[in-house]
């Protein structure tokens, strides 16, 4: 059967509108269903010369392979009209309103998997909404007390213990039991969703030099090792914690399915040195298939035909993937 993919193009002044219609001008597998202003897109598209029709989104019918040239669009109209590269916090209701509508379709059943453009974390914020990132929001939307946000490009995967927190209160929200269900939701989706039979998760540790045996710091004395000792005494293959400034080499790297990261700031920065405009985010632990680009809202591409889609096309490709390997 053919899948049917939600899209939020996420803020309307960035390349997110901009991303949708470069990936529309070729023909996908499954139905493409945008979350998204009609009147944005074909202005955009306009400003880009691309070419574009649109095809309303009828849930009772059924889903068809896109052809090129076209998106089907469930339609959510902007709050006020949009100017590529302005922000405007009253459209930040209107971004919400989108990720909803993908979210409650995705947890209905009626989509396979919701890939998201990038949004404008402070914009929505601006708008009056408390927000942090998709990951946390889909969380809340879901009722899952636990999701794992991890990022992966060819050759290396990144999972992060906490998320989108100021690096103030990390140490204090890395506690044995967050660390625990991560790594358990990270081993079983690298299990199930990844085909990794038995995968080997290198763990890093939080202070310089894994705490150098407590002078450093003492969480990993603390915490760390014994969460680490527990879930490996449950089967979980572990190796660690490591210094973070040195887990990142090939010795390693050539026997790690993952790298699990304490903080944002940690992991990331080295993904997207890697990888930076062919990785994808993944949001594990869910109960449907969220992927997204690795890069932001690049206000000041928008409009200009220079935004990068290879990000993009990598969320689309393995949101697909993962959805054909459910069944
Ligand atoms: N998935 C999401 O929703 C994400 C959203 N953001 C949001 O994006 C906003 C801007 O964040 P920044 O740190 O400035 O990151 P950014 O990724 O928007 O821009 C960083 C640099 O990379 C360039 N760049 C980004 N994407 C590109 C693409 N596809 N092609 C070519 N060049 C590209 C930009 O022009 C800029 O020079 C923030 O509000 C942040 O919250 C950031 C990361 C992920
Ligand atoms: N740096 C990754 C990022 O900010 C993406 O977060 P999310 O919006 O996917 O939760």
């Amino acid at each position: 059967m053919t899948k049917r993919i939600a899209i939020t193009p996420g803020e309307p002044a960035g390349i997110g509108p901009d991303l949708v219609i470069a990936i529309a001008q070729q023909e996908w597998p499954v139905q493409i269903v945008v979350v998204a202003s009609p009147s944005l897109l074909m202005e955009r598209a306009k400003q880009l010369c691309l070419p574009l029709t649109l095809t309303k989104y009828d849930p009772s019918a059924p889903a068809k392979p896109q052809l090129a040239g076209t998106l089907t669009i469930l339609a959510s109209e902007l709050n006020v009209p949009c100017i590529p590269g302005q922000l405007n916090p009253e459209n930040g209701h209107y971004v919400v309103e989108t990720l909803r509508l993908a979210c409650d379709g995705n947890i209905s059943g009626e989509f396979d998997a919701v890939v998201t453009g990038p949004v404008h974390k402070g914009l929505i914020n601006q708008a009056g909404i408390a927000f942090s990132g998709h990951t946390e929001y889909f969380a809340h939307q879901a009722n899952c007390s636990d999701v794992v946000m991890m990022l992966a490009t060819e050759g290396l995967r990144v999972a992060l213990v906490t998320t989108h927190i100021p690096l103030a209160y990390v140490s204090k929200a890395i506690t044995r039991e967050r660390l625990q269900k991560v790594t358990r939701i990270l081993n079983k989706d690298l299990i199930e969703k990844f085909g990794i039979k038995t995968p080997q998760i290198y763990v890093c540790g939080i202070n310089p030099h894994a705490g150098e045996d407590g002078h450093l710091g003492r969480e990993e004395i603390e915490v760390v090792i014994p969460a680490l000792d527990e879930l490996r005494a449950e089967g979980i293959n572990l190796i660690g914690p490591l210094p973070a400034d040195t887990i990142f080499q090939e010795k390693y790297l050539s026997q790690a399915d993952a790298i699990l990261t304490m903080f944002h700031d940690q992991g990331l920065p080295v993904l997207k040195y890697k990888g930076f405009g062919s990785s994808v985010n993944i949001t594990l632990g869910l109960p449907f298939i969220r992927t997204s680009v690795d890069h932001g809202t690049a206000l000041e591409l928008a409009g200009t035909m220079n935004a990068d889609p290879g990000s993009f096309y990598q969320a689309i490709n393995t949101a697909i993937d993962l959805a054909n390997n459910q069944n």
